[in-house]
């Protein structure tokens, strides 16, 4: 396990992987966190936009949802043509959007499609921004928790979506564990609860398990408010490691290392919460 995923050489086609999720105008979260991760761990990001939002440090002020059959064209034309290791999905907005996304990965084989799983599905429930502001609609739950969850390799929600998707307040590593059995009982094959929002531990615990293995992620607080884009950058490192191959503790663990080093480097903008960063990447050695 090292820092750093492996990079292609100038002229090769690098690894590839998919995100399907919201764009974040503010370049803190979403699609750009997401294709930052990817850009900076050396992979080739592909992007099905599923919504567009209104977004800068301090809040979400409008969402323009794109509509399902171009979500789903999307997915379409990258994967059969450019071919991905591993996809994505973060902000869905919609029930139509979901089932769309559902039926086209199934069809490719992204994520547990019942037909054997070809191409690794990261899901991110994302519900709401940081802000509170929500990002899926209250009747399209029901979707992302019966329709998407099932097909996920690994669902990543925090514990606000935990507390949405199976009524249980995370207060604890029992708790922690509690709610882990419920989203495995959901259909997903791995589920990763994030402990963040924990804020009162000294470190932040993510609990990793498959119901037969149970891993703990752990890393020292990093002492920041400008911690926009953290899930999107777990998950969609996540998915860059899966695209090379590894296995899910294995993704999950680089992905843990990374977040860290992008918590680390996070810096502020404009009035409200400033997103981590991977720009530690581009520094000389050493320093
Ligand atoms: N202050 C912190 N110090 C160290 N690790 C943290 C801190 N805050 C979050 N993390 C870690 O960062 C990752 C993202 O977790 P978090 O709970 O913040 O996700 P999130 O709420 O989905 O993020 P966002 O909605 O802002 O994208 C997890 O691995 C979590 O443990
Ligand atoms: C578009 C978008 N996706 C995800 C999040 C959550 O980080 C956000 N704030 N905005």
């Amino acid at each position: 396990m090292d820092w750093l995923l492996p990079v292609s050489r100038p002229g090769e086609t690098p690894v590839r992987a998919l995100t399907i999720a919201g764009s974040d105008s503010g370049g803190g979260a979403g699609i750009q966190a997401d294709m930052r991760t990817m850009s900076l761990c050396g992979v080739h990001g592909c992007v099905a936009v599923a919504a567009v939002t209104v977004q800068n440090s301090v809040g979400v002020t409008g969402v323009h949802e794109i509509p399902p059959e171009t979500v789903a064209a999307q997915i379409r034309s990258v994967v059969t043509d450019i071919g991905v290791g591993a996809a994505k999905t973060g902000m869905l907005s919609s029930a139509p959007i979901i089932e769309a996304v559902v039926a086209e990965c199934a069809d490719l084989g992204i994520g547990n499609t019942g037909r054997g799983q070809k191409i690794p599905l990261v899901v991110d429930p994302v519900a709401a921004s940081m802000h509170g502001d929500p990002l899926l609609r209250s009747d399209a739950l029901d979707a992302l928790r019966d329709l998407l969850i099932p097909q996920a390799t690994i669902v990543t929600p925090n514990l606000d979506e935990v507390r949405l998707l199976t009524g249980i307040n995370v207060v604890d590593s029992e708790t922690q564990a509690h709610a882990a059995e419920k989203l495995l009982e959901l259909g997903a094959e791995w589920a990763l609860i994030k402990g963040g929002h924990l804020r009162s531990s000294a470190e932040s615990r993510d609990l990793l398990t498959n119901g037969t293995e149970r891993h703990e992620l752990t890393s020292y607080r990093v002492q920041t408010g400008n911690d926009h884009g953290g899930g999107d950058t777990l998950a969609a490192a996540t998915a860059c490691a899966l695209a090379h191959g590894y296995s899910v503790p294995g993704a999950v663990t680089f992905a843990k290392r990374w977040v860290t080093k992008c918590l680390e480097s996070a810096y502020p903008l404009g009035a409200g919460h400033g997103p981590v960063s991977p720009l530690w990447r581009l520094l000389p050695l050493g320093s």
